[in-house]
């Protein structure tokens, strides 16, 4: 069996440089996770007239003539409540409501960025059960849905009983079915690999309270014998006669003289821990049957560590809730997508048969053959079904796409769905269309990157941003970074700046100044640039004042795997030291950048923003196919439009006619390509204008790569994007290189660093643009 290793370099919870990282990611740049953001226009008298009085009261009077209104005129049908009275607040127990608002915020920011839904998180001072019940009942005109958090058992389940009695809106106890779901796919999973039956084997719980009891009569429900389970929690085994029991835990109690864990774990072949850290000792686990399954499913702290639990048991399958681990068993990996599901359909309830269609849908995944996401998630490589992939991983994006139909058809086929859908082929592509949007686009190459991480040289390495974003990418270990600069002005910075990243231990620093490099890097510059006019004196300057050439010496020399420069600006005169010193790949005929743009109507690329002012026909089918090797790296399929002002022919400019060129070459030298144009960009972004304008286009849905014909409207468009459409632009993205080198722009911010980081990371881990091209039989372009 495969080793258990922890995924990336991620410090652990405990440490107190971890601990002071969080601290200052809720804290900066500004309190908490969460903000509201308005989504129609407000900028005129009219607007105002509009969303508020007098034409409010158009949408008031409607819903009050009927109330299915309030679905089209008001947010409801997409907003849940995130309810906590901090009873039982992850494993850290009765810390209060207040203090338990990171972990409600934290759900919400996970309901959004998995599955589109909005939520307000709700905090109530409250542990009497009817006037709990009281206060989240009378939230009901106001929520699509109620999930409840960290709320302790047994009063956990009065209230999601009383609840769901009395609201017609699903109400979900995530801690218990979210939970439950998940470990349901775990278990059915890890049963088919070791051959048994889940009807025979013996399952030893630790924790008695909502998580482990819902599993427990969750897995009862998929099939296994109430006989065969024992539950413990702090005062030892749940046994008949024994006092301090609730009536949930009743119907788990043994007759048994066992008392502790220690005396039931022999020859268990599920260990469910739901309770606290440290609780499973290696020489218990040691007792367990054959094969076992370990799920030390509490956080922050599991009730065994992995390293622990594979050295006591190599042949055992292992789960945590953490992120850090292969098989993370976590109900992060069910309520957003189990919510989407259901208010997609608005239904009324979230019943038994939704909850399997859940479990279902998570197992199945785990046996699909990765997607091009997932297998960029881990170490490049293919990640198939097994001991170390159980379930799928919480980046995976078909995890919406097959939950939350899933749950739907489920609430459809039992008559709770009030809003039946129609259409699944539209439903899942409006799903499809939602896992592109937002930073999402950038997970498959972080992944990889985290996988496989290298050396990148930061050229400004005392500027702040980079500061910061190598905190991040150290943290997360998403590269090697090698920063140039001052080594006082850095300790310094950093130490300003409350990072707890070092030099030598966690990133190389070169100091300009005093680099044993230097005269080897100078020989390297003379070589390259020797010929175009530098001349000695002015390397050997250069070398002492110049990051940009220093760090494409080293990354020419291969003490760097990638560059990243250019935060203070002056885009071109860095491009021409990376032109003297790294150079195109062999055949290419220019560099070219292009940029990412991610939207909230989904994630596109433009080119070439940065470069080239009036490239010719074969140059922007050379862009155009570079683009779409890049463009594979995100884990999308390139639909390429070759922009212009003109319209499949409605004018024959020398600019229409040249991308009309450049269409046919790409025709005849990659026919393979989902290319077409000259087209004007609407007719690029949208299949319906196209529809009207030239139905048999071989472009089909939406373009995702805008080619555009001079640098002036790649530009142009590229910043009116990110203005007016408040587009996230990753990038530039320089391409042609005969290593990865990047030139970033004054505005990026230490996140647009990170990203870039695992851009660069991601070629350098891959072939080249030249070896592409090569293969391809495209070379060389220059001279069709
Ligand atoms: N991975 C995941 O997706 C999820 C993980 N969890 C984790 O499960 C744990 C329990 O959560 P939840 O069920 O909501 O909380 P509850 O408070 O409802 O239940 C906690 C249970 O654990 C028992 N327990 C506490 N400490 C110990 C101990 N040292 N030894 C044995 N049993 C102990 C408690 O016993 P007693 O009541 O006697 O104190 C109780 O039975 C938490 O760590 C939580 O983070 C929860 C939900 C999802
Ligand atoms: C994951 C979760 O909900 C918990 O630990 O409580
Ligand atoms: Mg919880």
């Amino acid at each position: 069996m495969a080793c258990m290793k922890k995924i990336g370099d991620m410090a652990q919870p405990v440490t107190s440089d971890f601990a002071s990282s969080a601290l200052d990611y809720h804290r900066f740049p500004k309190p908490g996770k969460l903000e509201i953001r308005a989504t129609k226009p407000l900028g005129t008298q009219h607007d105002l007239g509009l969303a508020y009085s007098p034409g409010v009261a158009a949408a008031c009077l409607a819903i009050a003539g009927d109330p299915a209104e309030a679905t089209e005129l008001t947010v409801r049908q997409n907003l849940v409540a995130v309810v906590t009275n901090g009873t039982a607040v992850l494993g850290l127990g009765n810390i209060g409501p207040l203090a338990a608002k990171p972990v409600m915020e934290g759900k919400a920011v996970l309901f959004k960025k998995f599955a589109g839904i909005d939520v307000f998180d709700i905090e109530i001072a409250e542990n009497d059960v009817d006037r709990l019940v009281d206060i989240v009942a009378a939230l009901e005109p106001t929520f699509g849905g109620i999930n409840l958090e960290d709320i302790k058992a047994p009063q956990c389940f009065e209230v999601e009983r009383k609840l769901r009695e009395r609201m017609s809106i699903p109400v979900f106890h995530d801690d218990q079915h979210g939970t439950a779901i998940i470990v349901g796919a775990a278990v059915l999973n890890a049963m088919e690999l070791s051959g048994k039956s889940i009807e025979s084997v013996r399952i030893v719980s630790s924790g008695a309270g909502a998580a482990a009891l819902a599993c427990l009569d969750f897995l009862v429900e998929l099939g296994a014998k109430r006989e065969n389970i024992f539950v413990t929690d702090v005062e030892g085994v749940v046994y008949k006669g024994r006092p301090s029991m609730n009536e949930r835990m009743l119907i788990y109690a043994r007759d048994t003289n066992a008392r502790r864990l220690d005396d039931v774990i022999g020859g268990a072949d599920v260990f469910l821990g739901l309770s606290a850290g440290g609780v499973l000792t290696p020489e218990m686990a040691k007792k367990m049957g054959a094969r076992p399954l370990i799920m030390a499913l509490a956080n922050p702290t599991p009730e065994i560590e992995p390293e622990a639990a594979h050295l006591a048991r190599p042949d055992a399958m292992i789960c945590t809730g953490r992120s850090d681990y292969p098989n993370q068993v976590n109900n992060v990996l069910c309520f957003p997508y189990i919510f989407r599901g259901a208010l997609d359909v608005a239904a009324s309830t979230i019943n038994e048969a939704m909850k399997l269609a859940a479990v279902r849908a998570i197992a199945q995944l785990a046996h699909e053959p990765p997607s091009d996401v997932v297998a960029r998630a881990y170490d490049g490589k293919s990640r198939l079904f097994g001991a170390d992939s159980l379930i799928p991983s919480p980046f995976d994006p078909r995890l919406i796409l097959r939950i939350a139909p899933a749950v739907a058809k489920a609430a459809m086929a039992t008559g709770v769905a009030k809003k039946p859908i129609v259409d699944f082929v539209a439903y899942e592509e409006t799903l499809s269309r939602f896992v592109f949007r937002s930073g999402f686009v950038m997970k498959p190459l972080m992944q990889a990157a985290k996988a496989d991480p290298r050396r990148v040289v930061y050229a400004e390495g005392e500027d702040e941003r980079v500061l910061r974003a190598v905190q991040t990418i150290v943290e997360e270990g998403i590269a090697k970074p090698i920063l140039i600069g001052r080594p006082d002005v850095i300790e310094t910075r950093l130490e300003r700046f409350g990072l707890s990243v070092r030099p030598g231990r966690d990133f190389e620093l070169v100091n300009p100044q005093d680099d044993p490099r230097y005269r080897d890097y100078v020989a390297t510059y003379l070589e390259q640039a020797g010929r175009r006019g530098v001349t000695p004196d002015a390397a050997r300057t250069l070398v002492r004042t110049n990051s940009t050439v220093i760090a494409a010496l080293a990354v020419k020399r291969g003490d760097a795997d990638a560059m990243l420069c250019g935060l203070d600006g002056r885009f071109n005169s860095r491009l021409g030291y990376i032109r003297d010193i790294i150079g195109l790949a062999p055949g290419v005929t220019d560099f070219s950048a292009m940029s990412l743009m991610i939207t909230s109507k989904g994630a596109f690329f433009i080119t070439d923003t940065h470069v080239r002012h009036d490239p010719a026909d074969f140059e922007i089918a050379e862009m155009a196919l570079m683009c779409a090797r890049h463009v594979r790296r995100f884990g999308l399929e390139p639909r390429i439009a070759l922009v212009s002002h003109s319209d499949f022919g409605t004018d024959d400019a020398p600019s229409s006619l040249k991308m009309r060129r450049a269409v046919e070459i790409l025709r005849q030298r990659a026919p393979e390509l989902e290319v077409d144009g000259e087209m004007q960009a609407d007719t690029a972004l949208s299949q319906t204008v196209r529809d009207h304008v030239l139905p048999s286009s071989r472009l089909k849905g939406e373009a995702n790569v805008l080619v555009m014909p001079s640098l002036d409207a790649a530009n142009i468009a590229y910043t009116m994007t990110k203005i007016m459409a408040d587009a996230l632009p990753v990038g530039p993205i320089l391409i042609g290189g005969a290593k990865p080198a990047h030139i970033l722009i004054p505005s990026t911010t230490a996140r647009g660093i990170v990203n870039m980081t695992a851009v660069a990371v991601g070629e350098a881990q891959s072939q080249s643009d030249a070896k592409m091209l090569a293969d391809a039989g495209l070379m060389p372009l220059a001279h069709i």
